[in-house]
């Protein structure tokens, strides 16, 4: 190769290096922003909810007293799709969306939509998971990227979910299940014939198979973060099958 082209090689290669390295760097600031408002978000939703139940004493009424926030810092989660899909963290789309989604649902189209549910005590159980979960996975993205990752974080990070999966699944599907006799009654959310679409919707029977969409795929998020552990506590090597 002449030595005008070889220059130009090497001088293309720095240009994409620094393109690079200027993008990784935007890409963590972005990240450390997004952890950091998530981690908080969610502490605020912890402190919110003890709170409201010290003051009157009851779960009743917690649900309402964290709505907005709870909507909020939920949805913002949708973020995270486009996290994976873009390349800056290293994580299935599918696997994300799946999660991400099936939140959203519960929060705007099962809890926010059906007031006769909010007092339930599933709806408690899973606020209670979702609050743990989400402190401890964020603030360890926030330690990870600062590079000051306390061990009992990651340790949480990866352990907490073993318990804290079935939980939060527990407490969603009770949630869906306890609203299935209000969108029975009142029709909500439905499509009945004949109308001018020509089409009908029932969200009753949508609601059994969400809940039972559960079942396939439940586990694979719970072996999916099974992997993960094995990863990075147990410093496994895990080939992934393209998800
Ligand atoms: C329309 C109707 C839809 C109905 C759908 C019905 C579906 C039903 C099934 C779904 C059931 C879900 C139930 C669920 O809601 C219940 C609960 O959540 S209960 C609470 C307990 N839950 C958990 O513990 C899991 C929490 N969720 C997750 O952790 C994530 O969502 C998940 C995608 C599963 C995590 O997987 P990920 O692959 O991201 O694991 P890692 O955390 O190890 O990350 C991998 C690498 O990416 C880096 N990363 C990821 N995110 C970030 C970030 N925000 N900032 C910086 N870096 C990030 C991470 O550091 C790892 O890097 P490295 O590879 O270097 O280690």
């Amino acid at each position: 190769m002449a030595s005008g082209e070889e220059d130009g090689a090497v001088e293309e290669k720095e240009t994409n290096n620094k393109k690079k390295r200027t993008k990784s760097a935007i890409a963590t600031a972005w990240l450390t922003f997004y952890n950091i408002a998530m981690t908080a978000g969610w502490l605020v939703l912890a402190l919110a909810m003890a709170r409201y139940y010290l003051q009157k004493g009851t779960h009743k009424g917690v649900y309402r007293s964290i709505a907005r926030t709870l909507k909020f810092f939920q949805t913002f989660a949708v973020l995270e799709v486009g996290h994976c899909a873009i390349g800056i963290v290293r994580t299935s789309v599918i696997v994300t969306g799946v999660q991400v989604c099936s939140r959203i649902f519960m929060v705007w189209f099962i809890t926010n939509s059906i007031r006769q549910v909010q007092n339930q005590e599933s709806v408690i159980l899973f606020l209670v998971v979702w609050t743990v979960t989400e402190i401890t996975r964020y603030s360890f993205y926030t330690f990870k990227l600062l590079n000051h990752l306390p061990y009992f974080i990651k340790w949480a990070r990866y352990n907490l979910f073993i318990v804290m999966y079935p939980l939060g699944v527990i407490g969603e599907l009770m949630t869906i299940y306890a609203a299935l006799p209000y969108v029975r009654r009142s029709g909500m959310y439905s499509l009945r014939l004949p109308n001018k679409y020509n089409v009908s919707f029932d969200y009753y029977y949508f609601l059994i198979i969400v809940m039972l969409s559960y079942i396939p795929l439940f586990p694979q998020l719970y072996f999916h973060m099974l992997r993960q552990r094995r990863r990075v506590l147990h410093g496994e090597v895990i080939v992934e099958k393209d998800e």
